[in-house]
């Protein structure tokens, strides 16, 4: 088939100090999240300067992309910030595109990680009348050049050490109601989780490793509501009790070193290493690995060559889909969130 463009289709993260609170607005709206955890939120980007290094690395990927010479124009878009997606598929409408795949940047299934992007393109077409018809790219947490990048990230980071290590990977902690109904009711739910559990699987078989944990971070949302745990820092506490020395972090969930990575890791995990004498190296993530260009290059083929999907999991190769559509009936459903008053 034929297709005029890419779209990258991405989260956003703020640009400076006066960003911040209306894009944490934007995330975070009907979603119940206590501002209490808001003002803790702002206060880590404020950290940063109110910059969120999550546009610049969407940026440099994009243009590893181009520099496998890769085709088709490539556009850029956000759920939350500017350039915002509606924005961006306007321009794409203007210039004459009729047919364009679009990359999520992120490599699961469930609410968050695969059905909010497929939101995202339905405001998106909302808004733009007579839009481009956009196809959506599938989850990629299996493939072999996402699994590897991860492989030789774990790799580097354990050489940074000078003595023994535990793995340990982490993904973005989400409600345990989310994860169970992610998927369609019929594979019996908690395919975010199941599918982090699996790419953790493979990048440790990959290394050879065969003990290691799989845990969970920046967890949000009021505190009665449960969300997937252990969470990262904890975890680290009852490694250390258990006389662990070191430990390398793989943030397996993200495909980039934005805000939940460079705060919630290297500052949190990281200064709490530091208080127990616990040896820290973080695994880097894929964004500006040449396999993750790679990776996004061979996703397109597949659809504009027949290049067959390499996977490397028994899971269906889900979140391909046109105009929004969901993966399946009732796949990754939003589930109802407490209203704050
Ligand atoms: C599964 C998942 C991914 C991975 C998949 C993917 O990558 O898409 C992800 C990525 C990200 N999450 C990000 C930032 C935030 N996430 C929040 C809140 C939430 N995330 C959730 C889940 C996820 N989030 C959930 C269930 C919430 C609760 C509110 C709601 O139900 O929506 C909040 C609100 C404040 C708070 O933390 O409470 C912020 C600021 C950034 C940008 C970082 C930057 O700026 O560099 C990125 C890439
Ligand atoms: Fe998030």
């Amino acid at each position: 088939m034929s297709f005029d463009a890419l779209l990258w289709l991405s989260f956003g993260g703020p640009e400076g100090p006066e960003d911040v609170r209306p894009f944490l607005e934007n995330v975070v709206r009907g979603r119940g999240v206590p501002p209490e955890r808001l003002d803790e939120v702002e206060a880590h980007y404020q950290h940063f300067g109110g910059v969120s290094p999550i546009n610049r690395l969407n940026l440099e990927a994009m243009d590893a992309v181009r520099a496998t010479g890769f085709e088709l124009p490539i556009y850029f878009g956000n759920r939350n910030w500017h350039p915002m997606v509606e924005d961006t598929v306007a321009q794409m409408k203007a210039d004459g595109v009729r047919r364009a795949l679009v990359f999520p940047t992120s490599a699961y299934g469930g609410y968050s990680a695969c059905r909010q992007y497929d939101e995202d393109i339905l405001r998106a077409l909302a808004a733009v009348p007579d839009g481009p018809e956009l196809v959506k790219l599938r989850q990629f947490f299996d493939h072999p050049l996402f699994i590897s990048a991860f492989a030789d990230g774990v790799r580097a980071a354990a050489e940074s050490l000078s003595g023994s290590y535990r793995l340990v990977f982490t993904a973005h902690s989400v409600p345990v109601s989310a994860d169970k109904a992610a998927g369609p009711p019929e594979e019996g739910g908690y395919r975010y989780s199941r599918q982090v559990v699996e790419a953790s699987r493979l990048v440790a078989a990959e290394l050879g490793i065969t003990e290691y944990d799989v845990v969970w971070q920046s967890r949000s949302g009021p505190p009665q509501i449960p969300w997937l745990e252990p969470d990262i820092v904890d975890h680290i506490d009852a490694l250390h009790a258990k006389g662990v020395t070191g430990v390398v972090v793989c943030p397996i969930g993200f495909v980039s070193d934005h805000l939940e990575v460079v705060w919630d890791l290297d500052t949190e995990a990281r200064d709490r290493c530091a208080e127990l004498g616990v040896e820290f190296a973080r695994a880097a993530t894929p964004n500006s690995d040449p396999r993750f260009a790679e990776l996004v290059v061979e996703l397109v083929a597949e659809h504009t060559e027949g290049v067959p999907a390499r996977k490397l999991s028994e899971f269906v190769a889900a979140g391909c889909t046109v105009n929004g559509a969901p993966c399946a009936p009732l796949c990754c459903e939003p589930v109802k969130r407490p209203v704050r008053a």
